[in-house]
C-alpha cells in the first residue's frame, strides 16, 4: 500500500498531517508513537473505516496495489472486505467456534457447502495454532474461550475471508504475556501470507515482530524505516527518546 500526503480531520481536529509512507507486501509494519498521535486514525484510513464517522475529512491518496481506494467509483463496504481487522479487545460473535470462523467467508461466498466450511474452519484454526485446543468443542460459544484464544479465533475469522491486508489495532493490549507471545509468533507466521499493519504501544513487541516501523508524533510521521534502524539508529531525538522509553 502507499499512503501519499494524507491529512485527516475530525471536525477541526487535524489528526494526521501530510503523512506519506509505503507498506510492503508480506511484511509487518508497526505504527508507533505516544497516545493520540494518530496511529489508529491512519489504520482506519487504510480500509476506509473512518468513512462511517460523521464530520471527518481526508485529503491525499491511499493506494492498494496501485489503485486509489478513495476514488469515487470505489464501494467502501466492498473495499473493506479486502482487509481483516483485529481489534484491541477480542470480539468474537456470540456463536459457536465453527460459525465464528466461517461466517465471514460464507457471506463472501468463499464456502458454499458444509464440507467446504469444515475444511476452511480446520485450516484456519490450524493456522492460528488452535485446532488441537478446540477440535473437541467446535460447537461451544467462541465467547467461552480465554482472552488469548478469543483473539486467535478473531484472527482465524479474519483470515478465513482471504483478506489481502491484516490491520491490527493493539491486538495484545488486553492479553497476558503468555497469550501475547502466542499472538506475536502467529503474526510472524502470518506475514508469510499477508501484509500486516499493527498499532502497538509495546516497543519490545514492535522491535520483535515488525520489519518496518513508523513513528508518529502529534499527527506527523516523524520517521519511517527498517525497524532495526528506527530502534538502533533513530535519526531524530524525539524518536530516540520514545523508543528508549524516555517518554510515552
Ligand atoms: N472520533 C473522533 N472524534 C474526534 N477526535 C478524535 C476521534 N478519534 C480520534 N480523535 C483524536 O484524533 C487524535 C488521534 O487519535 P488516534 O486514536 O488516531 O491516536 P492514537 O495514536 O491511535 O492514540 P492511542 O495510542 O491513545 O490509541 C487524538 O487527538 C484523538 O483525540
Amino acid at each position: 500500500m502507499r499512503v501519499e500526503h494524507v491529512d485527516f480531520w475530525y471536525g477541526d481536529k487535524h489528526a494526521l498531517k501530510d503523512v506519506s509512507l509505503d507498506i510492503y507486501r508480506n511484511e509487518v509494519t508497526a505504527l508507533i508513537g505516544p497516545s493520540g498521535c494518530g496511529k489508529t486514525t491512519l489504520l482506519r484510513c487504510l480500509n476506509r473505516s473512518n468513512d462511517i464517522i460523521p464530520n471527518v475529512r481526508m485529503e491525499g491518496r491511499i493506494l492498494l496495489d496501485g489503485e486509489d481506494i478513495y476514488r469515487p467509483e470505489i464501494d467502501p463496504p466492498l473495499l473493506r472486505r479486502r482487509f481483516g481487522w483485529i481489534a484491541q479487545k477480542p470480539n468474537p460473535f456470540p456463536w459457536s467456534i465453527r460459525t465464528n470462523v466461517i461466517y465471514g467467508a460464507k457471506i463472501k461466498g468463499l464456502v458454499t457447502n458444509r464440507r467446504e466450511g469444515d475444511e476452511l474452519m480446520e485450516k484456519c484454526l490450524h493456522a492460528v495454532g488452535m485446532w488441537d485446543e478446540v477440535k473437541d468443542r467446535l460447537r461451544s460459544p467462541g465467547t467461552d474461550l480465554s482472552g488469548g484464544q478469543q483473539q486467535r479465533l478473531c484472527i482465524a475469522r479474519a483470515i478465513a475471508t482471504e483478506p489481502e491486508v491484516l490491520l491490527m489495532d493493539e491486538p495484545c493490549s488486553a492479553l497476558d504475556p503468555g497469550a501475547t507471545a502466542l499472538i506475536e509468533n502467529l503474526v510472524d507466521e502470518l506475514c508469510k501470507d499477508y501484509t500486516i499493519v499493527i498499532v502497538t504501544h509495546n516497543m519490545q513487541q514492535a522491535a520483535r515482530i515488525s520489519q518496518r516501523a513508523a513513528f508518529f508524533h502529534l499527527g506527523t510521521l516523524v520517521e519511517v524505516g527498517d525497524t532495526k534502524d528506527i530502534f538502533v539508529r533513530p535519526k531524530t531525538i524525539r524518536c530516540s527518546d520514545f523508543v528508549s522509553g524516555r517518554y510515552g
